[in-house]
């Protein structure tokens, strides 16, 4: 079971480059809090998301995950799991096996694993497609597919790399609303990655705006959106305080 705690996240004064260009990341994030990452094209969203998972390595700095220092951990035995725009869906597997990659790679699975790949698919609005192809689902469904995969790997943090880029606005609206009522239902930890203002607003809980490699402003979402959030953000979206 998850621990309905949650787990903390914190990039401990974490520094990391490509070549010439650097990101610099001073950041706590809350246990069961929901937090949305914006900021310009190459501000570092991406990069953020990868030194918590741990696919980038720091140069220097800590990144500590419920507390505990990860930074040498590889990303299979962090406690993290990730959903990326292009959904890694395996085509010449059902909806079923597909999900079921998230608790045994070779899918050998239990009467457990079984029972917990059924309830993610209800959960997630698959429960009549465990036998269909990545290619018989639409593109909201197969996003569904990677959030179940996820939901039965049970690990306390979910990172989400603009899962929903690629979905017209009514689908990506019900997919914020999906993994809105999945994050205290699990006790997740989640962080989430988007261009758009519309999801930031819609799924609540924190901001994180980035800007040049560096957390340019922090705090909750509501108030970035009005007269008094920060002004590099408002610029970025054109926010006008007076409309
Ligand atoms: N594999 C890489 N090799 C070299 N430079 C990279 C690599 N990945 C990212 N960068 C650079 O690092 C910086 C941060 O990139 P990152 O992908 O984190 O930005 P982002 O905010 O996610 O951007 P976008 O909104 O365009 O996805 C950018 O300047 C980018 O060009």
């Amino acid at each position: 079971m998850t621990d309905k705690a949650g787990a903390s996240i914190t990039l401990n004064k974490v520094a990391f480059s490509y070549g010439e260009t650097g990101v610099d990341f001073d950041l706590a994030i809350e246990p069961a809090s929901i937090t949305t990452v914006m900021g310009p094209s190459g501000a570092g969203k991406s990069t953020l998301l990868n030194l918590i998972a741990g696919f980038e390595l720091p140069r220097s700095g800590r990144v500590l995950i419920g507390g505990t220092d990860v930074t040498a951990t590889p990303p299979s035995e962090r406690p993290v799991s990730m959903v990326f725009q292009e959904n890694n869906l395996f085509a010449h597997l059902t909806v079923e096996q597909n999900v079921g990659l998230g608790r045994s790679p070779a899918l050998r699975l239990t009467d457990a694993d079984r029972a917990a790949i059924a309830e993610a698919l209800d959960r997630t609005g698959l429960g009549d497609k465990p036998k269909r192809l990545p290619r018989e689902l639409s593109g909201g469904e197969r996003q569904r597919v990677a959030l179940a995969r996820v939901l039965v790997r049970d690990r306390p943090v979910l990172l989400l790399d603009e899962p929903f880029a690629s979905l017209g606005p009514s689908l990506r609206e019900d997919m914020v609303d999906l993994v809105k009522a999945l994050q205290p239902e699990r006790g997740m930890t989640v962080v989430f990655v988007t261009h758009q203002p519309e999801d930031a607003r819609r799924i609540g809980g924190n901001m994180v705006f980035l800007d040049r490699g560096t957390v340019a402003a922090i705090g909750e979402t509501v108030t970035f959106f009005t007269k008094d959030g920060p002004a590099a953000f408002r610029d970025y979206i054109g926010f006008d305080a007076g409309a």
